[in-house]
């Protein structure tokens, strides 16, 4: 275990960073490469573990993937091209990738293993063995196949419909992962519209895809083909940097090469509702609507989150809840009980560790509620190997009086591997 002496109280924060590259999009660009016929290559791909767990697993199902610094080359060879892996394929602590994996492999007629580490091996998996078998495919796991180790043996899977249960997006795209390789259509309807990063790339690799409102269809048999992807920054990865804009004294902070996808911007509307002082510039596209931002040190109200809401900003959460002990009133965060079941449970993880540095914050049974406006007092503080509980940590740091240390920080490398060296260049006392 790492454990690091973080900064004490900050005067201001001032500069500018360039966003790393989305993790969900780094993730989708190599595995919709590793199905497509052709070269794809990828640039701007994020170096962080659970992306290097992508690229480690569709290796060993025989991909030829280059790594250098400055993009991926993954050489496609078609579904047809994946071959049995001869080991076990480990996805390490990524969520995205045993889900969006497994979707690929229930349509291939092999056998495969996923494992995890251990936080990987208490996350529910029947969501979406469940739908994959009544596709058709030959899946088990501990516990009738909810957790890890989960062995797949796939092939010859028949479209369906099916409505998600709850709204995710790795189970809408692992179903559309193996509905690629179904006979006939199959289609998914979302309770809520989640990121459509699977959508979009679908039809960026050639493919055809139809989104009727929250439902979505891919018919069986397409050929992909290979195709080139410049990743823009991760809004996840921005909202730490975000919300250390607004809530440091005398700050000024702007954000470069931020993904502005609207299924991901939720944590814009809540900056917004609390008062904050931003401004977007520089809207352009590339691959996906993408942004700079600049934010400034601002008055924050408290405001009531939930509803449609909550995928668009899921993420976001423990960092939200940060900001929140810095508004006035209260702020009621509901209808994320999914924040229970991430690399973390992120409502108790983000309610204790808060109150050890002395935020007014209480769990409630789908999220939790803040008191603000609360002046921090610092303390040692753990990320429970959960990366967005360590960043947030560290940025509540930037306001805690007294010294604060955080235990587990090595667990930031999963999404932003760079995240202190960024941080350390807006510090100016
Ligand atoms: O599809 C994706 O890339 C992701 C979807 C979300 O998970 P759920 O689909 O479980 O909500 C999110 O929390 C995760 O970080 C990445
Ligand atoms: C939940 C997350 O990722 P995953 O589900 O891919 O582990 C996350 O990055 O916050």
């Amino acid at each position: 275990m790492k454990t690091t002496l973080l900064s004490i109280k900050k005067d201001k924060l001032q500069g500018q960073i360039t966003i790393p590259g989305d993790k969900s999009i780094s993730h989708r660009s190599i595995m919709f490469g590793a199905i497509a016929q052709g070269k794809t290559t990828v640039t701007n791909f994020l170096t962080g573990d659970d992306c290097l767990s992508t690229i480690a697993c569709f290796r060993k199902l025989g991909v030829k993937i280059e790594l250098d610094e400055e993009k991926v080359v993954v050489y496609g060879q078609g579904l047809d091209g994946l071959v049995e892996p001869r080991d076990i394929l480990d996805v390490g602590n990524s969520g995205t990738t045993i889900r969006l994996m497994l979707g690929i492999l229930a349509g291939r007629p092999f056998f495969s293993t996923l494992i995890g580490d251990e936080s990987i091996g208490k996350r529910p998996m029947t969501r979406v063995t469940k739908p994959l078998r009544s596709l058709g495919a030959d899946i088990d796991g501990r516990n009738g196949g909810e957790y890890t180790p989960i062995s797949v043996r796939g092939g010859n899977l028949e479209g369906m419909e099916y409505e998600l249960p709850v709204a995710s997006a790795q189970v809408k795209s692992s179903i559309l992962l193996a509905g690629l390789q179904a006979n006939g259509k199959t289609k998914v309807i979302e309770p809520s519209k989640t990121r459509d990063h699977t959508e979009r790339m679908i039809k960026h690799f050639g493919g055809e895809v139809e989104v009727d409102g929250l439902s979505i269809t891919v018919q069986g048999g397409q050929a992909l083909k290979g195709a080139d992807i410049h990743v823009p920054g991760d809004i996840s990865s921005a909202a730490f940097f975000l919300v250390a804009g607004a809530i440091v004294p005398n700050s000024e902070i702007t954000l470069k090469n931020v993904g502005l996808n609207p299924t991901r911007t939720g944590i814009l509307d809540v900056l917004e509702e609390m008062g904050a002082d931003f401004e977007i510039v520089n809207e352009r596209d590339s691959f996906e609507p993408v942004g700079d931002i600049v934010i400034r040190t601002s008055s924050l109200k408290g405001i009531t989150i939930g509803g449609d809401t909550i995928p668009r900003l899921i993420d976001e959460i423990p960092v939200i809840a940060l900001l929140a002990t810095q508004a006035e009133g209260s702020t009621v965060i509901k209808d994320a009980e999914e924040l229970k079941v991430k690399e973390t449970n992120r409502i108790d993880t983000v309610v204790n560790e808060l109150k050890k540095l002395g935020a007014n914050i209480e769990a409630t049974e789908d999220g939790m509620i803040i008191h603000g406006k609360t002046s921090l007092t610092g303390g040692t503080v753990n990320s429970h190997g959960d990366h967005r509980i360590g960043m947030m940590l560290a940025i509540a740091a930037l306001i805690c009086n007294e010294e604060t240390t955080l235990e587990n920080q090595e667990a930031i490398s999963v999404s932003y591997p760079n995240f202190f060296s960024h941080l350390k260049s807006l510090l100016h006392n």
